[in-house]
């Protein structure tokens, strides 16, 4: 699903007016209509109390609807106007009219905290008060209006987004914000939805289609693109059945040093769950006997040294190397790590410690294979790129590391983002169970199988996490956040390919 800009919206909205010889008011009801079922549904009819807060914009027309609807159906609602301007949208002013053709009960205005009505924790509050139209930081009495409603405690449903959080900026430290326990938006999510600083505002969210125009919303190129199972279904490549190993290539997982081949074991059985033909490891020779006997399927070659890779010969034509597992920083480790680098011409997955010595030797940049795909966390994005301002400010400077330097940037986090070829990718499986040691690991080892079998790099990065996180959540359904291990992501692949296609 395409991530669109507020402006990108806006002109969504015209040309659907346009196109569908409809009135915006009509738009309107079409946009509301679909929350006041979505609410109906959740609720069926409960007595609680629904306290609506109504900006005087379209967002508060929506509201106005919203509150309507819910009234025609004997819900107890209260509307409240939050008055921050005299000036109120047409459609605000239409639907204010059919409101109060609808209930005796009108709604109150709030033009100061002195106006601020009490709310219960039990209560059910919509925030219908800024969307997209929000182009400064919120002031005096409304901003304590957020705090107040916020401090409720009361069960938080935010229209098309949290009041307070802008579509194209991070709230500075002062800003106020709704904390949404939910949003519903409209069409397309946000990106805000989806960047560290301003995720924990929306709560959890649902996206309605309100039939936007097609046309548009297809051919448009949007700000990034959100990556659920319809989308990374388009990216999987069914197995010729007249196919031998051999057709799936090989995979060399490179890494691990005295006290961490788990890490290497970990990344070599996921790229084997994830189909790779072939997996060889490449690893000190204390791992030997551990790889051997837990990864049977695996070859194993060793490096000279017992405790740490110093001469990476290993003397074959792998599809994809797989590196930095657990391979530790060591100034020999370092030497061999730079001949590799120099002696590979087809794409690498780079990941934990060949990440760090990159940041610490930046001269190696330049030896890295075309379209390889880095892989690190926010800390190990740092060490690379240096600091950021803000999230926004870190989505441009990874753009332009990717481009200078032709990689793949899977930048991991609870939605893991992916750059590459001038497209920015958001993740949209997973959960927090997988906040767990060697679950990178198994994420190197995924997409370097789907490397292997030929995916494009791209392709395979975004493939791999999307199941990365598939696989997660199915682990998670059945053993708990804090029971997952990251060895049952790699064990779980298989389920999480028949969930590809299960509906
Ligand atoms: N596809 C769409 O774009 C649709 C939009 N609709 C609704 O319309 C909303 C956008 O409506 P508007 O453009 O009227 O904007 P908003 O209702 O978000 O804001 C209203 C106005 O408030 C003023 N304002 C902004 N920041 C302020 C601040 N800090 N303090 C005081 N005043 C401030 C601005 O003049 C702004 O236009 C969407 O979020 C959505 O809820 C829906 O009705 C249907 C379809
Ligand atoms: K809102």
């Amino acid at each position: 699903m395409k991530i669109f800009s507020a402006a990108q919206l806006k002109k969504a909205d015209e040309l659907s007016i346009k196109n569908q010889n409809i009135t915006s008011t009509q738009l309107m009801e079409r946009a509301a209509s679909h929350v006041s079922a979505e609410i109906h549904k959740r609720l069926q009819n409960s007595d609680i109390a629904i306290k609506i807060f109504c900006g005087v914009g379209n967002n508060g027309g929506d509201g106005l609807v919203i509150a309507r609807q819910l009234i025609e159906k004997g819900y107890n609602v209260k509307v409240f106007v939050v008055n921050y301007t005299d000036n109120r949208s047409d459609d605000f002013l239409i639907n204010y009219d059919r409101l109060k053709e609808t209930t005796n009960d009108w709604p109150e205005y709030i033009k100061s905290a002195s106006d601020f009505p009490e709310i219960d924790q039990n209560e059910f509050v919509i925030d219908a008060i800024f969307g997209i139209g929000l182009n400064r930081p919120l002031e005096g009495w409304i901003a304590k209006l957020v705090d107040h409603i916020n401090y409720s405690n009361a069960f938080i449903l935010s229209i098309d987004m949290p009041s307070g959080l802008f579509s194209d900026r991070i709230p500075g430290e002062e800003d106020r914000v709704i904390s949404a326990n939910f949003t519903i938006s409209f069409q397309t999510p946000k990106l805000v939805f989806f960047l560290p600083q301003t995720m924990d505002f929306v709560g959890d969210l649902q996206i309605l289609d309100i039939g936007l125009d097609r046309e548009f919303l297809s051919s448009e190129k949007g700000q990034a693109e959100l990556i659920s199972k319809p989308e990374a279904r388009l990216l999987y490549q069914p197995r010729k059945s007249n196919s031998h190993k051999g057709n799936y290539g090989h995979t060399l997982v490179v890494g691990g040093s005295y006290g961490k081949i788990g890490s290497v074991l970990l990344s070599s059985k996921a790229a084997l769950r994830t189909g790779a033909g072939l997996v060889s490891t490449f690893i000190p020779k204390c791992g030997y006997t551990i790889l051997q006997t837990a990864l049977p399927e695996a070859m194993v070659i060793v490096d000279k040294n017992d405790e740490k890779l110093t001469h990476i010969d290993h003397g074959m034509d792998p599809s994809v190397i797989c590196f930095g597992m657990g391979a530790g920083k060591d100034p020999e480790t370092l030497e061999a790590f730079k001949q590799l680098l120099e002696q590979t011409k087809n794409p690498m997955l780079i990941d934990a410690d060949g990440l760090n010595m990159i940041s610490e030797h930046k001269e190696l940049l330049k030896f890295l294979p075309k379209q390889s795909v880095l892989t690190p966390h926010p800390k190990e994005l740092q060490r690379l790129i240096g600091d950021w301002k803000d999230d926004f400010d870190k989505l441009k400077k990874v753009e332009e590391f990717t481009r200078n330097h032709d990689v793949i940037l899977v930048l991991k986090g609870s939605h893991t983002f992916i750059f590459g070829e001038g497209n920015i990718y958001i993740n949209n499986s997973g959960n927090p169970g997988m906040a767990t040691a060697g679950s990178g690991d198994v994420l190197s080892g995924i997409i370097s199988g789907l490397i292997s079998q030929q995916y494009q790099p791209l392709a395979a990065a975004i493939l791999g996490v999307y199941l990365h996180g598939l696989s997660g959540d199915i682990v998670a359904e059945n053993r708990s956040y804090q029971a997952l291990i990251s060895g049952d992501i790699a064990e779980n692949m298989g389920a999480a390919f028949q969930s590809l296609f299960a509906d």
